[in-house]
């Protein structure tokens, strides 16, 4: 089997008594999206802010290509390589879609530019912050304010600006959140594409996704991984069913 891109170990994290997350070993693996499912408060946000490096645990080891990275902080864990979207957000509204990107790629890139006006000319990241554009699905609307940018368009949005840091991870946290049924259905097929970038850890309720989506999912229950499987094997699992997917499935 190929060596996994994100690898976690016996994860645990308690407040006080509460057992967010109480043994969780699961990994990512090149070109998968690998689905994170469970009730509200089950720790799955709880799950990702130990990935990124937000919240440390109490023990356990998170490795990423190859490398532990638990003594990293948050900032050195995402010049690695892992990007997390969708839940803190920089888009600025009154630059352009375009410009969006380009900060995002300066960012990126360690460059420092003494002033914005040029810089923002500049091929090294007008090129770039084009093509990151166009595989997110919004070439056409470089020039466009993100503040008039739809839901769904700003969520693409996102996605540029996040492949701008040339990620080897993606760390998406309910995407779908939002969305109408056009958008979602849109989402899931640029989503579905960008597995091919770089392997997706996908946080969801909307299960019609997830099951489009996930090439295995894992659920979580109380902090505890209750199963992981492929769409069919997660759900025809009768301890899933029970705790989570219910009539859903
Ligand atoms: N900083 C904290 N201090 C104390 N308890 C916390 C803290 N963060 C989370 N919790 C608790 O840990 C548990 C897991 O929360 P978490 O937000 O990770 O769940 P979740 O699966 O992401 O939920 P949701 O699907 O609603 O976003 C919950 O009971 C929550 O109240």
């Amino acid at each position: 089997m190929a060596e996994p891109i994100l690898e976690l170990t016996d994860l645990r994290k308690s407040f006080g008594a509460l057992k967010a997350t109480d043994g969780v070993s699961l990994t990512l693996l090149p070109g998968e999206i690998h689905a994170l499912i469970g009730p509200n408060g089950a720790g799955k946000s709880t799950l990702i802010k130990q990935i990124v490096g937000e919240i440390r645990p109490d023990s356990g080891t998170v490795r990423f290509m190859g490398q532990g990275i638990d003594a990293l902080d948050v900032a050195a864990r995402a010049r690695l390589g892992l990007a997390r979207s969708f839940q803190v957000s920089q888009v600025i509204p009154d630059f352009t879609v375009l410009q969006n990107v380009m900060l995002a790629v300066m960012g990126a890139q360690g460059r420092v530019f003494r002033f914005l006006r040029p810089a923002l000319r500049d091929p090294g990241l007008t090129e770039p912050a084009a093509q990151h554009l166009e595989a997110a699905g919004l070439a056409g609307r470089e020039g466009v304010k993100a503040a008039a940018l739809s839901h769904g368009e700003r969520r693409k949005l996102e996605i540029a600006m996040a492949l701008a840091l040339q990620p080897r991870a993606f760390l998406l946290d309910e995407p779908m959140a939002g969305m109408g049924l056009e958008g979602a259905q849109q989402l899931t097929t640029l989503l579905s594409d960008l597995r091919a970038k770089a392997p997706i850890l996908l946080v969801e309720h909307d299960m019609d996704a997830v099951f489009a989506l996930a090439d295995r999912i894992s659920v979580l229950v109380y902090g505890r991984l209750i199963a992981t499987g492929t769409v069919a094997e997660i759900r025809a699992n009768p301890e899933v069913q029970r705790s989570y997917l219910g009539e859903e499935a």
